[in-house]
């Protein structure tokens, strides 16, 4: 198991290319199914999820190409998906657990084939993460669900899923999702209300317009999908990260320094432009991307986390590690996990001074943090240790990085690349 070292202190400056979004990509990479044609993805993020849903699909029988590097350098891969002879209609526990986004299949396979078994996910550790919403969605639109053995096992009404109105009534990024592609084959109209706003829900909205899907809404809470007979294949490229963005922002701001991010997209980003302006944190528009300027002292500043266009939950604990270190107190409260919080005992221990009360954090802010081997159980927790790391005095070792890996592609090289002292080491070492 790898780990990473960190010498803290070094502003960072430079650029950094922003890499496909993860949370764009799985589940584009899952519209595949709908289709018996080809559909090719590029500037694909190199992940361990993203290999993760290729072998998922690969057991279903899709044929997956990669392509090796695209236009976008260093960061970009592309990948085709041929569904044409998809031979098993079940996504196995083994997969499932490994990454929720797996459920993600449970909409297109249901759609296109009539049927479909799925493996239900299970908590995780930010949260229990319950499918209800997906279930209850797919059902609206005349599924037959039974769940036996930790599976979901799906069946749509003889002539398949039928158009339905479904109002969520909490916001879901995966079930919006799973809901959309189900309604872009099945027959009439889909109103989806309440749904996800998230950049990611219009990213697999456009690839499957691209793909012969008819979605009006795109980028509000009310998406409208007429059914088709069929879809086609398609090229689409994956947006930039928002999330990676964000979290690189953050590290200018922590350590002091100036990043340009290039491919970062300001509309994607609002809510955590003004956190950080609220933070003395500058961030303006250039020609590639944004930049990112430290502003002399960080200051603290409330939280909320809220489903998009308000603070992204995913960039919580890196606003966490911002504020340990900024000017006053910042209350920080999550309200789309109920267990979100697993970095702070880490971050404590490098000298943060924080106090949980429930669903909010009281941080204030200290002078310095100190090096200390540390280690997270989810990925965002990870990166925020990565952060508070590249602040410290003294040597941080981040442990257990395979959840870092999961959605940050070569985060050491990319941090490196801009002053960063940091190494990835093996267990061993
Ligand atoms: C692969 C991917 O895109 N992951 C993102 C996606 O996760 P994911 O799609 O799993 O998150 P959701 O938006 O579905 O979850 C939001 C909230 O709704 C609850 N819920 C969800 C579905 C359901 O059927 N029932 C239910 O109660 C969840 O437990 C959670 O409390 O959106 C989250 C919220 O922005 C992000 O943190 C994740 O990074
Ligand atoms: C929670 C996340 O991902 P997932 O939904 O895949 O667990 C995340 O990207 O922060």
């Amino acid at each position: 198991m790898d780990k990473l070292r960190i010498r803290g202190g070094n502003p960072l400056k430079g650029q950094i290319t922003i890499s496909g979004a993860k949370n764009a990509a799985l589940p584009l990479q899952a519209a595949c199914l709908l289709t018996d044609e080809k559909l090719t993805l590029t500037n694909l993020p190199l992940l361990a999820d993203i290999t993760t849903m290729n072998r998922l699909l690969a057991q279903h029988g899709v044929e997956v190409h990669i392509n090796g590097r695209d236009a976008f350098g260093s960061s970009g891969r592309s990948v085709e998906l041929d569904a044409a002879d998809i031979f098993n209609l079940t996504a196995p526990y083994d997969l499932v657990r490994k990454m929720r986004a797996s459920v993600l299949v449970l909409g297109p396979l249901l759609a296109r084939f009539g049927q479909a078994k799925v493996s239900l996910p299970g908590g995780c550790a930010i949260g229990t993460r319950p499918v209800d919403l997906h279930i209850k969605g797919l059902q609206a639109m005349g599924a037959q669900i039974d769940i036996e053995g930790g599976y979901i096992l799906a069946k749509a009404p003889e002539g398949g899923l039928v158009g339905a109105e479904f109002v969520f009534p909490q916001v879901s990024v995966g079930a919006t999702e799973n809901l959309m592609m189900a309604a872009t084959l099945a027959k009439g109209e889909t109103i989806l209300m309440n749904a996800a706003r998230e950049p990611e829900i219009g990213d697999l909205a456009r690839c499957l317009i691209a793909m012969g899907a008819e979605i009006e809404g795109i980028g509000s809470d009310r998406l409208v999908i007429k059914g088709k007979d069929r879809l086609h294949g398609a090229t689409y490229a994956v947006l930039p990260d928002r999330i990676e963005a964000g979290t690189f922002a953050m590290a200018a701001a922590i350590t002091g320094g100036e990043l340009e991010l290039v491919g970062a997209r300001m509309d994607d980003l609002k809510s955590v432009v003004k956190t950080l302006a609220g933070a003395n944190v500058k961030v303006s528009e250039t020609a590639n991307g944004l930049l990112v300027a430290s502003n002399g002292d960080l200051l603290g500043v409330d939280v909320m986390t809220e489903p998009f266009p308000g603070f992204p939950t995913d960039l919580q604990a890196q606003m966490m590690a911002l504020m340990c270190v900024a000017k006053g107190a910042s209350m920080i409260t999550e309200t789309i996990f109920e267990n979100r919080f697993m970095h702070v005992p880490e971050l404590t221990r490098m000298g943060a001074n924080i106090t949980v009360h429930g669903s909010s954090a009281l941080v204030r802010g200290v002078p310095k943090l100190t090096g200390a081997p540390v280690m997270a159980t989810d990925l965002r927790a990870s990166v925020s240790l990565v952060l508070a790391g590249l602040a410290a005095q003294g040597e941080t070792t981040v442990n257990r990085i395979y959840h870092l890996d999961r959605g940050y592609e070569r985060v050491e090289a990319k941090l490196a690349a801009c002053g960063a002292d940091m190494e990835r080491v093996k267990e061993e070492d």
